[in-house]
């Protein structure tokens, strides 16, 4: 898979604050949700911070892997489903989470277990729109989303020489 051409890196301190943002966006739903499901890995830090900032205390995981070892890449393997307490009446009242939405692909696999749920995410790309509820960030089709857990300090090249990001 070649990386798309422009690069969109997040610093904790962004991430942290985007996440709030999308915190006040579904706070002004004004809907109650019962627990959060979060798509792993990505999803997982959102989680934390929207369930302190919305004091949701019930969270689960759907924990999906994508085989990049296969020639199929993209392909998708479901390593843990999500609790038969919350696939109840279609997930309504369940708030999903993850990092971001990029295809779509995964947040419409998630959506076929739970159709009523409110998808959230904090970054989104077009193709992957249509299938979230609420985002705060779009970036495009062509960027590459660096999350800090992904990063390292390095030097940086300057702007003039080729810089990326
Ligand atoms: O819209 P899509 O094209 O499906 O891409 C979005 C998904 O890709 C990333 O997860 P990834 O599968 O890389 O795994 P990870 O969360 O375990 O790092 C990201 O965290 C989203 O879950
Ligand atoms: O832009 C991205 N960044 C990190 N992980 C991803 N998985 C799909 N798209 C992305
Ligand atoms: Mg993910």
């Amino acid at each position: 898979m070649s990386l798309p051409e422009k690069a969109f890196p997040v610093s904790w301190d962004q991430f942290h604050r985007d996440t709030r943002a999308l915190s006040w966006r579904l706070s002004g739903l004004n809907r109650e949700f019962k627990a959060i499901v979060c798509i792993t890995r990505g999803g997982l830090v959102p989680a934390a911070i929207i369930s302190r900032e919305l004091n949701i205390r019930l969270i689960d995981t759907v924990c999906i892997a994508t085989r990049h070892d296969y020639v199929d890449q993209g392909e998708t393997v479901l390593l843990k489903g999500i609790s038969a307490e919350l696939l109840e009446n279609d997930g309504e009242s369940v708030l999903v989470v993850d990092d971001l939405t990029d295809t779509g692909k995964t947040a419409r696999e998630v959506r076929e277990m739970l159709p009523k749920a409110h998808f959230a995410c904090v970054y989104a790309k077009p193709s992957g729109v249509p299938t979230i509820d609420t985002f705060v960030t779009e970036v495009s089709q062509d960027t590459w989303i660096y999350f800090p857990w992904d990063l390292g300090f390095t030097y940086q090249e300057p702007i003039a020489k080729g810089h990326r990001g």
